[in-house]
């Protein structure tokens, strides 16, 4: 499945009128109007969405993305790659961070594993679409081919379903950090030492280590972005240092838009993967909310990039989607107060003079 023409379809544009009506409503809430700061936001944001002046949750999707990375062995992560596929089987049993946050926050989830170095075949509940052992390491060749991105890709499409009313991506690949700085790097035009962060815990000379990764990545395959338009830059540094779960989640931010999906992004990884989305179909941008600033150093930037400002900033840095899942519980607040709150009509309270 080579065809990439899919990612250029049109997005539709969230509904103006039935944001204007959630506008009109929140007005009308017994509050001093803009008291309930981004919550009114979240609300008219949500409206626009589904096309309706009081929207509902009814069902959340998340599919965490999991797949090995060559770049492994230039020791860039504080963990042994074995770990991948470990989590793998942890998410799949519910004991995974997001799995937990996932089961309290009513999300339904679907674990997908794109190629890990051991195989998770056996493993029940596991989604295997085998891409290979993980991709190549990028400071020597390519991290994968064409035809093996236009797979991650719509592997990732694969798993919305248009009946969703949010989906929330996850993530989950030891080394993935380098892999999402460098696709960074090359989508901002910046280096290994703006992009890069400690992801699990590396030390010093370990960021340094990284940052030197990023950096041989970006000279070694510069040129195939360099000069090309956005939506060729953002493929070429997909093919060339990004990872299969990146390609399946900027795949996945896509399909939602086009399918009118709202979704909530993650952290480090999930926010390079929603740049590499927007750059690929900028209509994009329009179905996109963040749900947390992760405390990877350089996520701020990503968002910058993005214009976005999180819900959450709480010094989480794991990836999965937790940041995002953490962040479902204020959206729930948002619609609520939305939908039950008392207009002043409704109560007989005085409006401002
Ligand atoms: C036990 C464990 C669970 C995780 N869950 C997410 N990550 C996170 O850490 C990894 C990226 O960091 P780096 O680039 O430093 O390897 C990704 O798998 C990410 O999802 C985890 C990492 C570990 C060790
Ligand atoms: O913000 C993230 O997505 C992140 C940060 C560190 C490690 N893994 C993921």
């Amino acid at each position: 499945m080579t065809d990439m023409h899919w990612l250029f379809e049109q997005v539709a544009a969230p509904d103006e009128t039935a944001r204007a009506a959630a506008v009109a409503r929140q007005n009308e809430l017994t509050k001093p109007p803009g008291s309930l700061g981004r919550l009114e936001t979240i609300a008219t944001d949500f409206a626009a969405w589904q096309g309706d002046a009081k929207p509902e949750l009814a069902r959340i999707g998340l599919a965490v993305f999991a797949a090995d990375h060559g770049v492994a062995a230039r020791g860039v992560s504080a963990f042994p790659q074995a770990v991948t596929a470990q989590m793998v089987a942890n998410f799949a049993a519910g004991g995974a961070a997001v799995a937990v946050l996932a089961r309290e926050a009513g999300a339904e989830m679907t674990v997908v594993n794109l190629g890990t170095v051991a195989p998770t075949d056996t493993v029940p509940g596991v989604l295997n679409h085998h891409l290979g052992p993980g991709t190549a390491d990028f400071t020597q060749a390519s991290a994968m081919d064409r035809a093996t991105l236009a797979d991650a890709l719509s592997t990732g499409a694969a798993q919305v379903d248009a009946g969703l009313s949010l989906f929330i991506g996850g993530e989950m690949g030891i080394a993935n950090t380098t892999s999402a700085a460098a696709v960074f790097a090359a989508l901002a035009g910046l280096d290994g030492a703006a992009t890069v962060g400690r992801g699990t815990g590396v030390d010093d000379a370990g960021l340094a280590n990284k940052q030197a990764a990023v950096d041989a990545g970006l000279a070694r395959h510069g040129a195939r972005w360099q000069d090309a338009p956005p939506p060729e830059a953002a493929l070429a540094a997909l093919e060339c240092v990004g990872g299969f779960e990146i390609a399946a989640l900027t795949g996945a931010f896509v399909a939602a838009a086009q399918r009118g999906v709202p979704v909530l992004v993650d952290g480090f990884i999930s926010s390079v993967a929603a740049l590499a989305a927007v750059r690929l179909n900028p209509g994009v941008a329009d179905w996109l909310m963040f749900g947390h600033r992760s405390a990877e150093a350089g996520h701020a930037r990503v968002l910058d990039a993005l214009g976005a400002t999180p819900i959450l900033d709480l010094d989480m840095r794991l990836g999965e989607g937790s940041g995002a899942m953490t962040a479902v519980a204020t959206i729930r607040a948002a619609l609520a107060v939305h939908a039950k709150m008392a207009t002043f009509t409704d109560a007989g309270v005085a409006n401002s003079a």
